[in-house]
């Protein structure tokens, strides 16, 4: 009998391990990859990932390992679950290995100066690849937890979309196919920075009102954003689009909302991101968001609003007063006119 292939992961952060364990769950043998050795020492002998998962046990069949160029050379079927920051500089020196994998994105940022996104990049760095994109409202601990959850493989390659699913679709988790792959993980990259301004806003005492129309005009700019940029507004209306938008916007789980949290009570956004000690991808996404918003000329009141705050020195006060005198506007951008 042969014996199976097994699938990697890279990243040692909380979601690579989540991913690791639902594919081990579902019978793969994974090789997680982590550039650091004393992380994969502690998680091969304590059989979990104290830093960034504490308290969930890591699966038998999950492998820690730190030798990226042996992972890529045994793994057909590879998820990349590094911070955007990182993706690049960590994949180019094995771009000759990475020809022919199956390589499926689950980092939610943009890259700064190129605003490419992560699947991009994997494109440039491996051109021979195949490319897919998973994204939706997948809070890692949750995943890890089992809670129900439903995600979104996307990708041009039905086959890739297939082997995805058969990987990860389990007794927890479900897996629906897209074909849109650029506007799933847009969708995935601009909800962070909405969801440090939902944080902030908890912080602030404020009410479900203002909560609900902080979401409900965080899709509309989000989408009118995409939207300019060639992607699909159905996808939006997704679980890579609205459904990663509510979850991240609603919940203290999630690493943007907690660093919009600490801003709304009073932190220094340094010493908000030092607290996290993870990655919150919002905070470098609001830079390149707003430059890409005012270069395409793009109403965008909540991006322009938090990077006032967090980088031109305007109080919050300033700018919620700003937002609310703002001349009134349409609800749905989408809707003819005479439909209105
Ligand atoms: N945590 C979550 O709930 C979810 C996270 N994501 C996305 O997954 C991506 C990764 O996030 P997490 O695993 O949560 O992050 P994390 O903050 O838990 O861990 C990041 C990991 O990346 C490693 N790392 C940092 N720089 C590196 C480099 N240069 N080379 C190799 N490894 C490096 C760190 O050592 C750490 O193991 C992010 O883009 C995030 O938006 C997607 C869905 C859910
Ligand atoms: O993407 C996520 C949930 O879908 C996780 O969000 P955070 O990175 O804000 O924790």
């Amino acid at each position: 009998m042969t014996e199976q292939q097994p699938v990697a992961v890279l990243g040692g952060g909380s979601f690579g391990t989540a991913i690791a364990n639902l594919l081990a769950q579902n019978g793969q043998h994974v090789r997680q990859w982590m550039r650091d050795p004393e992380q994969a020492a502690a998680m091969r002998s304590q059989r979990e990932n104290p830093r960034y998962l504490k308290g969930i046990k890591l699966h038998p069949g999950v492998e820690p390992v730190t030798d990226l160029a042996a992972t890529l050379a045994a793994c057909e079927l590879v998820f990349v679950a590094l911070p955007s920051s990182a993706l690049r500089q960590a994949l180019q020196p094995v771009a000759g290995a990475l020809a022919g994998k199956l390589l499926v994105s689950t980092t939610k940022g943009i890259e700064a100066q190129s605003f490419k996104l992560m699947s991009q990049i994997l494109e440039e760095v491996a051109p021979q690849a195949r490319i897919g994109v998973l994204s939706g409202p997948n809070l890692a601990r949750e995943v890890a937890e089992q809670a129900l959850t439903a995600t979104v493989i996307a990708s041009e390659d039905e086959q890739l979309c297939l082997r995805v699913q058969e990987a990860l679709h389990g007794r927890t988790f479900r897996v629906y196919a897209s074909r849109d792959r650029f506007g799933v993980e847009l969708g995935g990259a601009l909800k962070n920075v909405y969801a440090i301004i939902a944080g902030m806003a908890v912080a602030m005492g404020m009410g479900e009102n203002t909560k609900s129309m902080l979401i409900t005009r965080a899709l509309a700019e989000m989408t009118r954003f995409a939207v300019k940029l060639g992607a699909n507004p159905m996808t939006f209306l997704g679980l890579a689009g609205v459904g990663d938008l509510i979850v991240t916007c609603s919940s203290p789980k999630s690493r943007n909302y907690q660093v919009g949290f600490a801003l709304g009570e009073g932190l220094s956004l340094e010493d908000a991101v030092a607290r996290l000690g993870e990655v919150a991808e919002g905070v470098n996404t609001i830079k390149v968001l707003k430059a890409k918003a005012e270069e395409l000329q793009i109403y965008m009141p909540l991006v322009t609003g938090l990077h006032a705050i967090l980088f031109e020195g305007r109080t919050l006060a300033q700018v919620i007063e700003a937002l609310m005198r703002a001349e009134p506007k349409t609800d749905v951008d989408f809707i003819s006119t005479s439909g209105f």
